[in-house]
């Protein structure tokens, strides 16, 4: 089958992997309410076209932090690939390559900092966990700018792991011979020990992430490295404006794809309030959650988005075919949305404004 939508790549994913993986990349946390919003913000999107516009070429081309990206729509950062294929994390590089795409490598990646680069043709962003162990934080930055990462992103929205029943109930835990390498095998112990009724991961998150980190410990880690600064998992105007006045350069506004508080508001819904709080100009906002196609990202992009990330759909990308499968999903993701310009009138990103939408009932 060629996949002709994103969903497609979600079918065939799910017949390739065991069903203790699939849960943990599809499930969300509590009863995953806040996973369908995100879905459900987006039925709520009409688009307002308009006609007699020349679209005979529609450039979704952009810039961000200062990298030219062929696409504003990248790759979200997602723990452990090699969970979904042998090659993990490069093959993601690879496809992100081919599609001009902004990759945001895990902390929990499962190749190192430094062969993910070696495998990279467009730019790279490193997301970070605050760790209790500030000597293992301090080195990644240091590697990140080494390795020629453009970015620190850190993500704040995980003091600790959301309650996730599926991991929980299936006892999920990283097998043997997988493991986050830029951590040091110290602090994997715990990933990979499985015990009925818990998630050995919420454990490993426990162990390794430091919850008592509030906006003064930004300082250190602004002083730490001259690389850009991004806060991802930001919901709200009062926190927008708190990340701007610690000097944050980008934002994402993102609920961790419903992983985290269940019963948070749908990424989509929070999106104008963050933009409208910061200026869009002045702090780039980026989004990510539920985006499932290349009108999903016009959507995001006609509320104020510079870039949106894709989570699942590129997990779902590199289990069906590795760096071809990421490739794939991106560039899917694009033609859409190049179409979607197309068809609404708007052959720039800088036309593709809240002129572009009504938010309303669902269609
Ligand atoms: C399997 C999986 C692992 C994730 N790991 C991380 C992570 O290591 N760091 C992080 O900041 N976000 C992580 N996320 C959240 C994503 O970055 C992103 O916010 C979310 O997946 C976007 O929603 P979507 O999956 O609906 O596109 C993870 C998400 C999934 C599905
Ligand atoms: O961030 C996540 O959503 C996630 O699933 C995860 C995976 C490994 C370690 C920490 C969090």
């Amino acid at each position: 089958m060629t996949p002709l939508h994103l969903e497609d790549y979600r079918d065939l994913a799910q017949h390739q992997l065991d069903h203790k993986t699939w849960d943990f990349v599809e499930g969300g946390a509590g009863a995953e309410r806040t996973l369908g919003a995100n879905r459900r913000a987006f039925a709520r999107v009409t688009l307002r076209p308009r006609v007699l516009v020349d679209v005979s070429a529609c450039d979704t081309g952009t810039e961000l932090l200062g990298a030219r990206l062929a696409t504003p729509v990248g790759v979200a950062p997602t723990a452990y690939h090699r969970l979904l294929h042998p090659d993990g994390e490069l093959a993601t590089a690879r496809g992100a390559g081919t599609a001009g795409a902004l990759y945001v490598v895990s902390v929990f990646a499962s190749r190192t900092l430094e062969d993910i680069a070696a495998e990279a043709a467009g730019p790279l962003w490193l997301q970070l966990y605050w760790l209790r162990r500030r000597e293992v934080l301090a080195a990644l930055v240091d590697r990140a700018a080494t390795a020629g990462y453009r970015a620190i992103v850190l993500t704040v929205d995980a003091p600790q792991l959301g309650r996730r029943h599926r991991d929980a109930r299936n006892g999920f835990a990283i097998p043997a011979g997988i493991s986050a390498v830029n951590l040091g095998p110290a602090l994997m112990a715990s990933a990979h020990r499985s015990a009925a009724g818990r998630s050995a991961l919420a454990v490993h998150t426990a162990e390794a992430v430091d919850p008592s980190v509030t906006w003064a410990d930004l300082a250190w880690l602004r002083e730490r490295s001259t690389l850009p600064l991004v806060l991802k998992g930001i919901l709200t105007a009062e926190d927008a404006v708190l990340a701007v006045q610690h000097g944050a350069d980008a934002i994402v506004v993102s609920n961790h794809g419903g992983r985290q508080l269940d019963g948070a508001a749908a990424g989509l819904d929070a999106l104008a309030e963050v933009v409208d709080a910061v200026g869009a100009a002045a702090c780039p906002v980026l989004f990510d959650g539920g985006v499932r196609s290349g009108t999903d990202a016009f959507a995001a992009l006609a509320l104020g988005a510079r870039a949106v990330l894709l989570g699942r759909p590129v997990l779902w990308g590199l289990a069906v075919d590795g760096a071809a499968g990421v490739a794939g999903v991106l560039g899917l993701a694009t033609e859409e949305l190049a179409h979607t310009m197309a068809l609404t009138g708007r052959p720039a990103l800088s036309a593709v404004d809240r002129s572009a939408v009504t938010l309303g009932t669902a269609l």
